[in-house]
């Protein structure tokens, strides 16, 4: 049985501005989401065991009901055309909860990919709705086109932006979304950007607040900024500097503190999880 392979890009959200709280509790976002050439890797195989959804790979001990690609998986089941299980191999280059995306992404890439393999036939849209009750960041990688959002991450406007490289710092610590948005300090009350707005005219709402919470934050942000402009992703703790060249990101990625991590990457347009996809299919 052939094996389809594909990645789950890291994203990154160049702006978040928090726009309001709704009665729900969520948060009305106004975002830039752009994906990264660096992420997970997941290989799917169909299998002739009819009722099973197997992972294995680097699952880092997360349970397999609250697995974000399991959930995928079983989202997707009552579609399946075929009788097929599905094995799935996960190698996990992202890191966990902070702030680039990579179990929405991973969750995302199953979808794609198992709509394809159990000939769902869903249409993206379909996919993205069904995206969106596994997390508010599914459905920009279902989508899979560096978008500005609203809502809470789900209406969604693609844009074109210029082409950078990024170098992303992994700061040591994990922050919570959950008690970034229920902090009482956290600003919510951005207004939306006028048409016409510029990339400078933008920020990350959580920052200032995650700086204060987590020090080591801070420190990243200190760090990077020596060298290039930079912003957390998402809630945090990931930030990323801004260079215009490759060999520039590098310059810096190599006097990184021995004690961080980082990665350097690209943005793309389109994710390359749905170029992948598309050659597998022609
Ligand atoms: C704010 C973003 C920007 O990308 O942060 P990161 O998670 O990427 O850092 C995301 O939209 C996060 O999406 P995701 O991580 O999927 O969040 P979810 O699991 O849906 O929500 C986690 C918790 O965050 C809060 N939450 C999340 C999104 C939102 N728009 N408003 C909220 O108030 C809720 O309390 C929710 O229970
Ligand atoms: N396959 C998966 N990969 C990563 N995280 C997962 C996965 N499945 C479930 N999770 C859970 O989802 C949480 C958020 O994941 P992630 O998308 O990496 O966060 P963020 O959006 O902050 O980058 C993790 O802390 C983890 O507990």
């Amino acid at each position: 049985m052939k094996t389809l392979t594909l990645s789950a890009p890291a994203k990154l959200n160049l702006f978040l501005h928090i726009n309001g709280r709704r009665e729900d509790g969520y948060h009305e976002l106004e975002t830039l989401f752009t994906f990264l050439d660096f992420g997970d890797e997941l290989a799917f195989t169909l299998t002739s065991n009819q009722q099973e959804i197997v992972i294995c790979g680097d699952t880092a001990g997360i349970p397999l009901e609250d697995n974000l690609i399991y959930k995928a998986a079983k989202i997707l089941e009552p579609y399946k055309k075929i009788a097929d299980g599905v094995d799935i191999h996960l190698n996990k280059q992202l890191p966990m909860g902070g702030g680039v995306g990579g179990g929405s992404s991973d969750a995302a890439t199953t979808l794609l990919a198992l709509n394809t393999l159990w000939q769902c036939q869903l249409t993206i849209p379909e996919l993205a709705k069904l995206g969106l009750q596994l997390g508010a960041d599914v459905p920009v990688f279902v989508e899979g086109k560096t978008a500005v959002a609203h809502g809470v991450g789900e209406q969604l406007e693609p844009i074109d932006i210029a082409q950078k490289w990024y170098l992303v710092v992994v700061p040591p610590v994990h922050v919570s979304t959950a008690l970034v948005f229920t902090h009482p300090d956290l600003p919510r009350n951005t207004p939306k950007l006028k048409s016409g707005w510029k990339l400078s005219d933008t920020g990350n709402d959580c920052q200032t607040l995650v700086k204060k919470l987590y020090p080591e934050v801070e420190k990243t942000l200190a760090w990077l900024l020596k060298y290039a402009p930079t912003k957390m992703t998402g809630t945090g703790a990931c930030c990323f500097a801004e260079f215009e060249n490759r060999e520039a990101a590098l310059r810096v990625l190599e006097t990184l503190p021995s004690s961080w991590q980082g990665f350097i990457a690209q943005n793309t347009s389109e994710s390359i999880c749905h170029r992948q996809l598309r050659a597998w299919q022609n």
